[in-house]
């Protein structure tokens, strides 16, 4: 009788993915939205990283329009250099993400850890984001992407991201980097969009001005997150949100003492480039492709093999330690000793009546992905795939975890991580403009 109670759930792999699919290991991350723990699929022993969100707080945070977004885009997105995602699915709490699991660390983990770092380092990361932002705004159709089986589209554009920052730029184990954390992305439209969505210190000024903007402020925010990664502090500061955005908006680029010491003139030109007010002067922005020819011709980027860079076939320049884990060890604390509810694989109940609508939304709305089963598909009417790939794995299973985004820690005041959303969920012209202001201190 004893044995009984023990005997493991039977797992139907041939049914829909659910959690009981995957064996859940230690807490690696924590965001405004979900926490990220390690994972691995039971059958195919594949690691992955799980990011889940739980419903209610989801609700409760006017947050689920953006949760639906950031799966849909995520669906659409596969690229060499995003973190892909492999499954989709929910149970009666929680909403799931499995994505590529980067054992690297993301940048803000290392830059708070290293102090800053080499220009030859900012600037291989700099390449990898400028290709993916290439890819996500109109230049996509220029860029040389051409890495199979990896799915692209013919649209004009996929996506601009809203929210480059260093915690957002994932180290896989050989050091490559990659992009994650679309719940504020948006699919691009011609229309100039008013929300003021991102964390403020990466804000590009045509944001805070409230005058309209498009895909150029991911351009700005990597000028932001280069610039810190170089000289160890931001361009642009405030001890309060008005202050910071007064400093954004009107203070003129400065560079510390002794920049000259850590960065190359062509390093200089091309973050004081970036971080041009004027989104039409600004570099990398020009349209019809020429912005991206325009960087990669430009010296600092120069002397490089795209195509081998696309590839992953380039050595990068900073190799993370394996023998360490690249994340911050309090998110497992925290999830063995102060979580009251720890995650846990349940039956759904049958009985999905009485759901409120944003519930019913949800339910509706984040369905279900399996990448072994299916074939990645656009919501967005304008954006067809031209090729697709439902089998493609990036390859990053390792048995080590990975690294969790550690908080943001500015030498003075505040910012701020605010969502608000410019969507269009059902394919009508409907935009709904909500924004949440999730305030965090910054020691
Ligand atoms: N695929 C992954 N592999 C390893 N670690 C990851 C992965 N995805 C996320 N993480 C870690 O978890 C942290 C939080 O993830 P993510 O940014 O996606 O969550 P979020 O709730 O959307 O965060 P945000 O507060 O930025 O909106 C990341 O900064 C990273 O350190």
């Amino acid at each position: 009788m004893g044995g009984v109670c023990c005997r493991p759930t039977p797992v139907d792999f041939d049914g829909d993915v659910t959690l009981f699919h995957f064996v859940l290991l230690r807490c690696v991350g924590k965001g405004a939205f979900g926490k990220v723990r390690v994972v691995q699929h039971k059958q195919t022993r594949e690691l992955y990283a799980l990011k889940y969100i739980n419903k209610a707080k989801c609700v409760k945070m006017k947050a689920v329009p953006n949760v639906v977004q950031e799966r849909r885009l995520l669906e659409e997105i596969d690229h060499p250099f995003i973190v892909n995602l492999r499954y989709a699915f929910q149970d009666d709490e929680n909403c799931f993400f499995v994505l590529d699991l980067m054992l690297g660390g993301d940048l803000r983990f290392h830059l708070e850890r290293l102090g800053s770092m080499d220009e030859e380092v900012v600037r291989f990361y700099c390449r990898t984001t400028v290709l993916c932002c290439a890819v996500f705004t109109r230049q996509q159709h220029y860029a040389s992407v051409r890495v199979e089986p990896h799915t692209f589209h013919a649209g004009p554009l996929t996506c601009f991201r809203r929210d480059l920052k260093p915690d957002n730029i994932l180290l896989d184990e050989r050091g490559n980097a990659h992009l994650t954390d679309f719940n504020i992305g948006l699919k691009y439209t011609d229309r100039k969009l008013m929300g003021v969505a991102g964390s403020m210190a990466y804000m590009a000024p045509e944001i805070l001005a409230k005058r309209g903007y498009s895909y150029q402020i991911d351009w700005w925010s990597l000028g932001v997150c280069a610039y810190e990664l170089i000289f160890g502090r931001r361009p642009f500061r405030g001890r309060t949100n008005s202050d910071l955005t007064y400093s954004i908006t009107k203070d003129p680029l400065k560079w510390p003492e002794d920049a000259e010491k850590k960065c190359s003139r062509p390093g200089m030109q091309v973050l004081k480039g970036l971080l041009d007010r004027d989104p039409s002067r600004r570099f990398g922005c020009k349209p019809n492709g020429e912005g991206f020819q325009e960087l990669r011709r430009h010296p600092w980027f120069k002397p490089i093999d795209w195509d081998t860079l696309e590839s992953k076939e380039l050595t990068p320049p900073f190799i993370p330690d394996a023998k360490k884990a690249n994340f911050d060890a309090s998110h497992e604390l925290e999830e063995l000793l102060l979580e009251d509810n720890p995650l846990k694989a349940k039956t759904r109940k049958a009985n999905q009546e009485n759901f409120s609508p944003e519930m019913r939304q949800m339910e509706e709305q984040f369905t279900s992905y399996d990448f072994k089963k299916m074939q990645r598909r656009s919501y967005f009417p304008h954006n067809q795939l031209i090729s697709t790939a439902t089998a493609t794995s990036s390859g990053m299973a390792s048995s080590r975890p990975g690294t969790p985004a550690n908080d943001l820690r500015m030498e003075n005041g505040v910012t701020i991580n605010s969502h608000s959303l410019d969507m269009d969920l059902d394919g009508d012209a409907m935009r709904t403009e909500r924004m949440m202001m999730t305030e965090k201190d910054y020691q």
